[in-house]
């Protein structure tokens, strides 16, 4: 009997090929060895996602207003993730960005470092590029994928052209889209008007751009696009292709997200949760992989400023009678998770403070 797992991968390609290639090739019937990951990847369907409409809440009527408000509390308390809509994004740009990311991976794989070396963002090494790395979690991922650091300071990779100025816009955009929403969470969660502002200082808040390519994968319940994580950062804005794979959990079920045509996926990362002590839980999500068609999602993840220090808020600690986070700051938190030093550890679960450090 054939063995579910091919052992070996095409012998044309070398051991940390990009994935896009692997899968192109046409000799793939069945998942090579390194990328085993056997996962139910099936999916629940709700109707009850939240939306929200954005326009409400910058130019509504008082009543629409708040409404929206009570929607964006309750999504962010009970799902830690929501649909937005009427974001004011003009599609054009939206469908720009999907393109110039989708350019970005059929640039022709360098080998030499060149165009997509494989090395990790950091601070000092911002506007890099990388592809289906190892995780030390044992398997490979089924992607490909590119991140830069956008602002406080801009970097992007030099290749294609034309990606530069679109993602200076995307960046401009959905940071302005962003910061409106942590003022509105501000004042859902009884915080002084300013005070995420300033706390966070977000006029230099960290922005990160990623791009995520899943080709089409043979055995999709053998391969993972992304397991279950959370974000660093606010609140992370993801857009796609119009291929369906991204999946968040909800009373420990697993949900199939939607997307109605120009809307913003966004969900609450775990800089939130520190922020709001614990009010709002950083949503642990996934990308699954699926036969037919390659998936595009292009990320936005929205942080404080680099060398902000992000505590929970003086006054919920009041109200809560304890913290529940130790402080950080938040670069070093980024760094931490991007260096994959945690060894598939939740960088979260490592400075919540425990009961019995209270004595
Ligand atoms: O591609 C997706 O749907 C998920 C991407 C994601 O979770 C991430 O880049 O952190
Ligand atoms: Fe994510």
């Amino acid at each position: 009997m054939a063995p579910a797992i091919a052992p070996v991968k095409p012998s044309n390609l070398a051991e940390n090929s990009f994935v896009k290639a692997l899968a192109e090739s046409s000799t793939l019937n069945s998942v090579p060895s390194q990328f085993a990951y056997a996962n139910d990847s099936r999916g629940s369907h709700s109707d009850s996602i939240p939306i929200v409409d954005f326009s409400h809440l910058v130019a509504g009527t008082p009543d629409q207003r708040a409404k929206v408000l009570r929607d964006l509390d309750k999504a962010c308390r009970e799902w830690g993730f929501f649909v937005l809509v009427n974001h004011g994004i003009p599609e054009s740009l939206l469908k720009a960005i999907i393109e110039a990311s989708l350019e970005y991976f059929e640039l022709p794989e360098e080998t030499s470092g060149g165009t997509r070396p494989r090395v990790r963002p950091t601070l000092s090494n911002p506007a890099v590029a990388a592809s289906s790395i190892r995780p030390t979690t044992g398997f490979t991922l089924w992607r490909d994928f590119v991140k830069s650091y956008v602002h406080p300071q801009f970097h992007c990779p030099e290749k294609p052209h034309k990606l530069r100025d679109v993602l200076a816009e995307f960046s401009e955009k959905t940071r302005s889209v962003a910061r409106k929403l942590l003022q509105d969470i501000g004042e859902n969660l009884g915080l002084e008007k300013g005070y995420v502002d300033e706390v966070l200082k977000l006029d230099s808040c960290f922005q990160l751009y990623a791009a995520n390519y899943y080709p089409p994968c043979p055995q999709p319940d053998q391969a993972i696009g992304l397991p279950a994580h959370t974000d660093h950062g606010l609140l992370t804005f993801l857009i796609h292709n119009g291929v369906a794979g991204l999946q968040i959990q909800h009373n420990g079920e697993w949900f199939n997200t939607n997307s109605p045509q120009n809307s913003i996926l966004v969900n609450t990362a775990d800089h939130l949760e520190i922020l709001s002590n614990g009010r709002y839980k950083s949503v642990r999500h996934r990308a699954v992989v699926n036969n037919e068609a390659t998936r595009i999602s292009v990320v936005m993840a929205n942080g404080a400023a680099p060398d902000a220090v992000v505590e929970p808020a003086g006054a919920l600690v009041e109200q809560d009678g304890r913290a529940y986070y130790h402080p950080m700051k938040f670069i070093e938190y980024v760094e931490t998770m991007l260096s994959n030093r945690l060894q598939g550890k939740s960088n979260l679960d490592c400075i919540k403070i425990q009961q019995q450090e209270d004595h």
